[in-house]
This record gives C-alpha cells, structure tokens and sequence, in this order.
C-alpha cells in the first residue's frame, strides 16, 4: 500500500474559580467568587493592551497604543483568530524593552551545520498520496503554499529564514483549520512537521490579537501555553517558536523541571507571551503564584496522547481545569500527536469545544520512509548482536560523524549498563534517562547531536519528539510493551521526508507486541519475517497493548457507534457528521480499553 503525504508539498468539568474541595488553590485565586469566570470580557475581543506599565514587567507591548502608528492592520480577518484590530508588522511591532537582547536564534543553532540546508531539501515527492481524514463541522479547506496562508510578514520571513519552502500536508490542513480559530485534535506520522503546524497559528494570532494588560506585576499573564511531556522536548519547542517568532515581538519562554527554577522565573518576570513548560514545573509555579493562566487564549498539547495518560492526566487535568485557565470554547484548544488511542480521544474530547479530527496518514501508523527491521534475538545474545550491527555498519560506511544511532532500552540501569559496555568496547556511546542530572542529559544529547558520541543509548525520555538530525538507525534493544511508544522511537528517524532504518531485537518476552508489531509493518510496507508472522497468529492483542483486538488503524472516535449509541447527545455535540475523507480507512477501530501503558522511566 502507498503511503506517502498525499498533498504534496464543557466547559470544563471543574471550571475557573471553582476549585475542588481537595484541591490546591494558589494564593492569587483564593477568596474569588466561584462563579467569577477569568477575564471573560478580554476573550470577546474587546480592544485592551498587554502593554506593560508595572515595574519589574517587561513584556513587549502586543498592541499598545505607543505601538498604533507602526502596525498594519491585517485584513483578512479570522473567525476567532483573536481579533483582526492590533496586527504586528514583523519589525515594526516589537518588545519595547529588551528588544535588542534578542539573540538571533538562527545563528545560534548547535545542531549540525548541514541541518538548513537539509531543511529546505525535505523530499516532499515521498509524501504523496497519504491519506487525510477530517471530521467535525464546517472544516476551513486546506492550503497549498505558506503565501496562500496570511501569518503576517515577520512570520513569512522565518519560515524563509528556516528554508521552508511549502508546508508539510499536516501544515497545509491544520493551519488554517487553527487560523479559523477552531479546536483541533490532529495526528501526522512522525516527524512531519507538527511543530510548526500548531506554532504558527498561535505567533500569529497573538500577533494579530488585542488581550487585556495582565494585571499584575511580577507574576506572568501568558496567552498561550504549550505542554510536552520531557524537558528536552520542550527546550526542542522552544527553540523551534522563538525561531518561527523572531522579530515579531512575540516572547516565549519555556519551564521545565531539573533546571533552576530561580532563572525560569526571572526570565517569567520579564514578561511572557508563549509559555511552554513541562507539566510538572508549570504546577510548582502555579502553586507558587508566579504564573497565571487566567489570559491563555491558546493551549497546544504536543503527544497530547502521552499527556492525558496515566502518568500526566492529573497533572493536565490540574492545569487545564483546576485552575484559572479559561474553559474550552474561550481559549482554543490544539492537541497533536502521532498517535491517539480512542480512549485517550475520549479524555481529550473533555478539553475540546465543537473540534475538528484531522488525521494524516492512518493514526498511529508509522511512516514507510522508514525501514523497519525485527530480528529474533534471546536476551543473552543482544549485546553481540548490537556489537555485529554497529561493526557492519562501521564497515558499509554508514556510520559516520554524519549518521547517529539511537539505540532504545527498558530501564534507567540498562542504559547506563549498555552505554558502559559499548564505550569499553571501543564504540563512543552516551545514555540519557530520567535518573541523570538535567545537565547530564543536556550533555548526553548535544554530545549525541554533534556526533561526538554518534551513539545514544536511551530509555522512552527520548521516544518522542526529539528531532536529531542524521539519525540514520533507531535499534529498539529492548523492544517496550506498547505498540504507540514503538512508533515514537522509530520516529526519530526517517524524518522530514528522509529515510531511516529501525532494527528490533525480539523474544519471547515480546509476544504480547508481536501481533500490533506485525499489523504496523504490513501497513507500512514493509517486510515480515515469517516467524513474527507465526508468533503474531498465535497471541491475541491485550497486556498493554493499546489498540485492542481491533485492526490496525483508527479514526476518530466520534464516529464509533459505540460512541454515537453511550453519549447522551454527545455525538451531535461532538461530531457534526462532516467527514471529509481523502482516502479509505479500516472500518476496524479499538475495542480494547486502553490499558495501563508503562510509565517507568523519569519523565518531567
Ligand atoms: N514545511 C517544512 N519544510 C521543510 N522542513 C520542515 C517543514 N516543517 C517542518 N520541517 C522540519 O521537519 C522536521 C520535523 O518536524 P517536527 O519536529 O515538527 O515533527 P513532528 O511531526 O512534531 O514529529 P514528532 O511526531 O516526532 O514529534 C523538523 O526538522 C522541521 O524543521
């Protein structure tokens, strides 16, 4: 099967206000009357300014009248884009203060030196053909290049400057479904270009936006929030909007936890527009009252799959609803991912108001730029079988400064124990997992990144999101128990319309994955070992493997009849029954609960 890109180139449960009984109330939201909803009249629009007049909040002044004579007014105007009357011009709207700190981020990029280039040589022929599904009412069509799309000059310009030259399809369908200001839940195969899909839309509309004057000093107002479940995935968000932001005058900073908080929070103080955090520290400054969420018009959750299960939905569900963050339908709600087990859709809808599904390439499944490889291997011969692998590929050339190899295991101690042995072995590796200092893992990955060390070993603090140029092979060492988590690993490789290889050492410890293993490659064209097949034919889909005993592939949840039969009217709330499909899908969805997915190793 071809499987390419195709186009080419409740209000919350608990509201605002309205803290449980139990729950935590920072100091900032104590004596307020329950019903008080957070700076509502600010959201319709109403003309105000985040200008910054406190001491001590330096903030740059989004559409303050010091700044009138220097905008241009955006005229096309955006369904609840925020309000069409304060457009920042790129250079000419600015930070009044600190303005000429800002560092330019694209000369201050420590990963290869190949990497912009490579940027702009994205092989968009491998992702013809993918199929893309939208569901919900009123979609707003797709674009074909960033011009067709109204981010405003200082936006355009960064995309220049990333040497993009047209967007990706989950770029082409989700902008302007965000632009619209819509809810969107999205899944796009790994590594095709999430991260701007949902930066872009938030830049801008902030640009173009009129929002209130925070109404504190020395606690930080954001209007936008973006949560990622690693510290170094939200460093990697980071880096990436303050390139896509540089020079509007939009400030972001990020939060995560390991890192002195000290610095996080002077660098809050001096004002903030996008806030990207780990969940984790983001509550520690909750509780401390230095951040508050009561003007966030923009909420973005990155693997938002891996945000709202088990290990995270607390902490989420802390933030989002427990606190003073608008309820869905006044902020707007973008949750992305490679992956979304329809259990997790249905927590996730909680957060969502009237959303659009869209799904490029079938959920869950792995792109075939990719080549994926299983080879059975007892737990005692993993070691020289690795050593084979990496001395082949010495020998074919392949792994040179240019060409990394991230190379997965279970546990924290089998990563330092494997990281060990290959360095004493004569292969330069380094490890990263939660129970390393942050500076220890920053280390581990710039020192990966560079190719000093062109070999990672890591535990799942690395499976999602990070995007490492030169990535040549992925090896799954110890393969994990979720066929999801196997997808995010193999994705970092075979990004950005280049290849990749992934090789998985199984066994008998694997037999519960071998089914979801053998259904996601037969999807993704690739070749099945007949002895997986054999294993796949006698194990039945369950443990904690989240898609069920259903076939491979999903959709939106909303179009369950299961969903459609349990929800008192949901299905009409949810679901306006204007599916778009561009190709077939499986009728098969999950059937299975989701289970009890392995939260082990450290994340936040
Ligand atoms: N329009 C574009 N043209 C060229 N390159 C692009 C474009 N959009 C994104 N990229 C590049 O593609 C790479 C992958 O993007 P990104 O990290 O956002 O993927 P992702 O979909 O979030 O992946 P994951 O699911 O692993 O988190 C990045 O290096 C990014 O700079």
């Amino acid at each position: 099967m071809s499987m390419s890109w195709a186009d080419s180139v409740s209000a919350a449960e608990n509201p605002a206000g309205a803290p449980s009984k139990s729950a935590y109330v920072p100091p900032h939201l104590r004596n307020r009357p329950s019903t008080d909803p957070p700076a509502q009249a600010s959201y319709a629009g109403a003309a105000a300014s985040l200008g910054n007049d406190h001491s001590g909040y330096g903030i740059p002044n989004v559409v303050g009248s010091r700044w009138s004579g220097q905008r241009n007014e955006y005229q096309s105007g955006y369904a609840g884009g925020g309000g069409r009357g304060g457009g920042w011009n790129g250079r000419s709207g600015g930070w009044d203060r600190g303005r000429d700190r800002e560092v330019n981020p694209f000369t201050n990029d420590d990963s290869e030196p190949v990497s912009e280039l490579e940027s702009s040589a994205i092989n968009f022929d491998a992702y013809e053909d993918i199929p893309v599904e939208t569901s919900g009412d009123n979609v707003p069509p797709p674009v074909n290049t960033f011009a067709d799309i109204d981010l405003g000059e200082a936006v355009n310009e960064n995309i220049r400057r990333c040497k993009y030259v047209k967007p990706t399809p989950v770029q082409r369908h989700a902008i302007p479904i965000s632009l619209a200001g819509r809810d969107l839940m999205a899944c796009a195969q790994t590594g095709s270009g999430k991260t701007a899909a949902f930066c872009f839309p938030i830049i801008s509309g902030i640009m173009r936006g009129q929002f209130p004057r925070p109404p504190r000093p020395r606690m930080a107002f954001p209007l936008a929030l973006i949560l990622s479940p690693t510290r170094e995935l939200s460093c990697q968000i980071h880096d990436e909007a303050k390139k896509f932001s540089y020079q509007t005058g939009v400030k972001v900073v990020v939060a995560y936890g390991g890192a002195p908080i000290n610095q996080q929070l002077r660098e809050l103080e001096r004002g903030v527009h996008i806030l990207v955090a780990t969940p984790g520290r983001l509550v520690d400054l909750l509780e401390r009252a230095r951040v508050s969420l009561q003007m966030i018009r923009y909420l973005a959750l990155d693997e938002a799959d891996r945000m709202l299960d088990m290990g995270f939905e607390p902490q989420i569900r802390k933030i989002v609803q427990q606190m003073d963050m608008p309820p869905p339908g006044v902020r707007q709600t973008m949750l992305f991912s490679a992956t979304f087990p329809k259990e997790i859709q249905r927590l996730a809808s909680d957060f969502l108001s009237a959303y659009i599904f869209l799904a490029v390439g079938r959920v869950g499944s792995s792109t075939d730029l990719i080549v994926q490889r299983v080879e059975y291997v007892q737990e005692t011969d993993k070691r020289s079988h690795l050593m084979d692998l990496l001395h082949a590929q010495k020998e074919n050339g392949v792994h040179g400064k240019q060409s990394l190899t991230l190379v997965f295991v279970e546990t924290k101690k089998g990563a330092d124990a494997l990281e060990h042995w290959l360095c004493m072995n004569g292969f330069p590796a380094t490890a990263i997992h939660g129970d390393r200092t942050q500076q220890e893992r920053e280390h581990a990955l710039r020192s990966f990144k560079t190719g000093h060390t062109p070999i990672l070993v890591a535990t799942d603090v690395a499976a999602r999101g990070l995007d490492i140029p030169h990535v040549a092979h992925v090896v799954n060492f110890d393969l994990p128990n979720d066929i999801d988590d196997y997808v995010h690993r193999i994705g970092r490789t075979g990004r950005a319309g280049k290849t990749g290889l992934a090789t998985a050492f199984f066994n008998e410890n694997n037999s519960s994955l071998a089914r979801s293993l053998s259904d996601l490659m037969q999807e993704a064209n690739q070749e099945v070992p007949a002895w997986l097949s054999r294993f796949a034919a006698r194990s039945t889909y369950g443990g904690k493997n989240r898609r069920g005993g259903a076939r491979f592939g999903a959709r939106d949840f909303r179009r369950d009849s299961s969903y459609n039969r349990g929800a008192s009217g949901g299905a009409t709330d949810y679901y306006g029954g204007g599916a778009n499909m561009n190709s077939g899908y499986p009728s098969g969805g999950y059937n299975a609960s989701y289970g009890t997915a392995g939260v082990t190793s450290a994340w936040d």
